[in-house]
């Protein structure tokens, strides 16, 4: 019997796998893929290494940059922005980033406007009352702003790289990420988004992994999950058992249905695992011809299929553009030509010279991107989730208290998962 299994080998899994073997447990880590990194994911694509998946931290985070500090990794300085390209009302606009900040910032200052009431202490979500803005959803908070047709879609593209669906997203999550920023969305968006890992996230995972004792069994799916009253049976699809006196479920959350946790979960746990989150978006990387101006575009939800687009690197004489697009289905991310049509609308002549991405709706041990919580979920079950239910440890960036959506929050949870087992077992509970 081993002290701990952990399933799962994203950045949860392996900080509480780590954490918890270097305490002295003996720790098994089962993984369904053949790589460790989950929804993050150094591939290779143009003669060069590129981060199809989560790729962005930031010094304010406080998870993640502890790591980075610990490994001596540090993080690629973005290039500097010229020119900013944005859609509204069928007409492709252009400025400095600074004109266009003119533009759009006081509309999201009036989006997001009560972040700080809603969340006075973000660390403390019952800090303040959030039972009305946890029955609406973006789009409920679009529609009661009366803005004319230009303005929503002034709004609707800065807010773009972040949105699936505006009718199931729920307006706390906005909130919440403006409230850690002192309500400041722009600062909560050159956090989420600006700075890569020096040498890609795969260069932190596999430092997390150096240090780590764990076990690790790739290629493992896992099928379920049991607390007996005992220990706890983990049950893997091709039918073998491996028993523990306690296990970490660091798997996305739009996975968790094909797991058989028992005992049943509480029922707005459930809710939050058959409902699943929305959002099913795609990520591109374009390589596109020459050394071109430095820019960023963005285009609402719905209106394009590429809703943000933003020069990331030079490479080889061409320049690297990594595009969002808001919904999965939209685009072809290995189509060139459609890649190229959609950036053209910005940049008139554009020649992308090849493409790559993953899949991450599509593939079966992701099923989504990030999380975005719906209406409820972010104050309601995701705490629930955060707590222990019996041998049964829940971890991972989508109910991360603090960096939700994130790798700093994956971090958080595989560390506290970790903390809380080492209190149980050295406590004798088992
Ligand atoms: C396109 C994209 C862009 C993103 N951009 C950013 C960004 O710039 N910055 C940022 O901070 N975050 C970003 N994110 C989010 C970030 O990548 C995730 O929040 C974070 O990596 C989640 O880590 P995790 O360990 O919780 O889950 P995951 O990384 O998903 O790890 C879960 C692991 O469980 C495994 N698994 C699934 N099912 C089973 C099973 N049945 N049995 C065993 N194993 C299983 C999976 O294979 C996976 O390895 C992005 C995500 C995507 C997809």
């Amino acid at each position: 019997m081993y002290d701990v299994a952990v399933i799962g080998a994203g950045f949860a899994g392996v900080t509480a796998a780590r954490d918890l073997s270097l305490e002295g447990y003996s720790v098994v880590q089962l993984e369904a893929r053949d790589r460790i990194g989950g929804r993050t994911f150094l591939g290779e694509a143009f003669g060069s290494s590129v981060d199809f998946g989560g790729t962005y931290v930031h010094w304010t985070q406080p998870h993640v940059w502890p790591e980075l500090e610990r490994y001596g990794i540090g993080v690629v300085t973005p290039m500097e922005i010229e020119r900013a390209y944005w859609l509204a009302d069928g007409i492709v606009h252009s400025g400095t980033p600074a004109e266009h900040a003119d533009v759009a910032g006081p509309l999201v200052a009036r989006c997001l406007a009560d972040a700080r009431a809603r969340f006075p202490r973000p660390f403390d979500i019952s800090a303040a009352d959030t039972s009305a803005i946890e029955k609406e959803t973006l789009g409920d908070r679009l529609d009661s702003l009366n803005l004319s047709r230009h303005e929503r879609d002034v709004l609707g593209g800065v807010l773009a790289s972040l949105v699936h669906s505006e009718g199931e997203q729920g307006i706390a999550q906005f909130l919440f990420w403006s409230a850690i920023y002192f309500g400041s969305w722009s600062a909560f968006l050159e956090a989420a988004g600006h700075l890569p890992i020096e040498g890609g996230t795969k260069r932190l995972l596999d430092a997390i992994m150096g240090e780590s004792k764990a076990e690790l069994w790739l290629s493992t799916p896992v099928a379920a999950v049991e607390d007996d009253g005992l220990a706890v049976m983990v049950t893997t699809r091709e039918g073998e058992r491996i028993r523990a006196r306690r296990a970490v479920v660091a798997l996305p959350l739009n996975t968790l249905s094909d797991v058989t946790i028992t005992p049943e979960v509480a029922r707005p746990v459930r809710t939050l695992i058959e409902r699943k989150q929305p959002m099913r978006t795609r990520k591109i990387w374009a390589r596109v011809k020459g050394e071109i101006e430095p820019f960023t575009a963005s285009a609402p939800a719905g209106k394009h299929p590429i809703n943000t687009a933003r020069t990331e690197y030079r490479h080889e004489g061409d320049t690297l553009v990594v595009c969002f697009c808001s919904d999965a289905s939209a685009i072809d991310g290995e189509d060139r030509e459609a890649v190229q049509r959609a950036l053209r609308l910005f940049v008139p002549g554009v020649e992308v010279v090849d493409t790559a991405c993953h899949d991450w709706a599509a593939d079966p041990f992701s099923q989504g991107t990030w999380v975005h919580h719906r209406p409820g979920m972010l104050t309601g079950a995701a705490p629930l989730m955060r707590e222990p239910h019996g041998r049964i440890h829940f971890a991972g960036g989508d109910i991360a208290a603090v960096g939700v959506g994130g790798i700093d929050g994956a971090i958080e949870t595989g560390a506290k998962a970790a903390r809380d087992i080492v209190r149980a077992l050295a406590a004798g509970r088992d």
